[in-house]
């Protein structure tokens, strides 16, 4: 059981989601509110530990209309327990659920740190010996209520999702911007794959300009 996962991203056309001096205002006015829409749509947002710690995002609903309630579950995917306490993504605002792996449970589940993560109300899932299972934590989701999850990065945990078979569906926002750099994220870091065969096949099913930028969408073939 998994919820439909539709990734969200903005990328440069040359393929990056952030400079490698982690400068990110990719997206247009128009699609920040098109990304929020989405948000507002879904049940659960997911990022990266590496997200959380690079942009300190909220993961509310904040560019468009709308009510506390709308604002969706958030997850990180954390296998280490870093969120900072400082980060925005544990205030009050919206439920957030801290996905982090086995190994750290016992001495995270007595830091003063879980502490103050649960007076906040955040919960946690743990699974996995070393790093995150990303399958079960899908199906954990799904028994959560979870129908509907919105994958919002970063380039690592892009590319263990659609790895792993977990992507439905990719809504990629192109920017009309060339930005380089070797150093700089793409949309699907990670290991990569070794041939073109192992890739994994899309299929376009939507295209359209919104102010400067281009969105294509791709149902993930499986
Ligand atoms: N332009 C855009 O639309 C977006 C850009 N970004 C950018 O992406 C960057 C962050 O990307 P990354 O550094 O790649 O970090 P990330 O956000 O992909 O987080 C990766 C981390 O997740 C943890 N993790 C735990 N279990 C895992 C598993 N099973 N598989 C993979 N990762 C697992 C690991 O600690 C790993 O290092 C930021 O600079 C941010 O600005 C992020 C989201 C959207
Ligand atoms: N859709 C999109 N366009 C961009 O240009 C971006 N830089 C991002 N980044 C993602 O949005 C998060 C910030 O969320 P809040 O506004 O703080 O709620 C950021 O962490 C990335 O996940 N997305």
């Amino acid at each position: 059981m998994k919820p439909y996962v539709i990734l969200n991203a903005a990328m440069t056309l040359d393929g990056k989601i952030v400079t490698a001096k982690n400068s990110s205002n990719i997206s247009g006015e128009e699609d920040l509110k098109r990304v929020h829409e989405l948000r507002k749509n879904v049940d659960a947002i997911m990022v990266g530990i590496g997200t959380v710690l690079a942009d300190d995002p909220r993961l509310t609903v904040h560019k468009v209309d709308a009510n506390p309630e709308d604002n969706p579950v958030r997850v990180v995917v954390d296998s280490k327990c870093r969120t900072p306490i400082a980060a925005r993504i544990t205030n009050k605002d919206a439920k957030t659920i801290i996905a982090a792996a086995n190994e750290f449970k016992y001495d995270f589940l007595v830091s003063d740190r879980c502490n103050v993560f649960k007076q906040r109300g955040v919960e946690f899932f743990f699974s996995g010996d070393t790093r995150v299972d990303l399958t079960a934590l899908m199906d954990y989701l799904a028994s959560q209520g979870i129908e509907t999850l919105m994958l919002e990065g970063g380039a690592t945990l892009n590319f263990a999702m659609i790895k792993e078979g977990l992507i439905d569906e990719i809504r990629i926002c192109i920017a009309p911007k060339v930005v380089g750099g070797v150093n700089a994220k793409t949309l699907f870091d990670g290991e990569g794959f070794d041939t073109m065969d192992e890739g994994v096949n899309l299929e376009l099913t939507d295209s359209f300009s919104l102010g400067k930028d281009l969105i294509l969408t791709y149902k993930v073939l499986k």
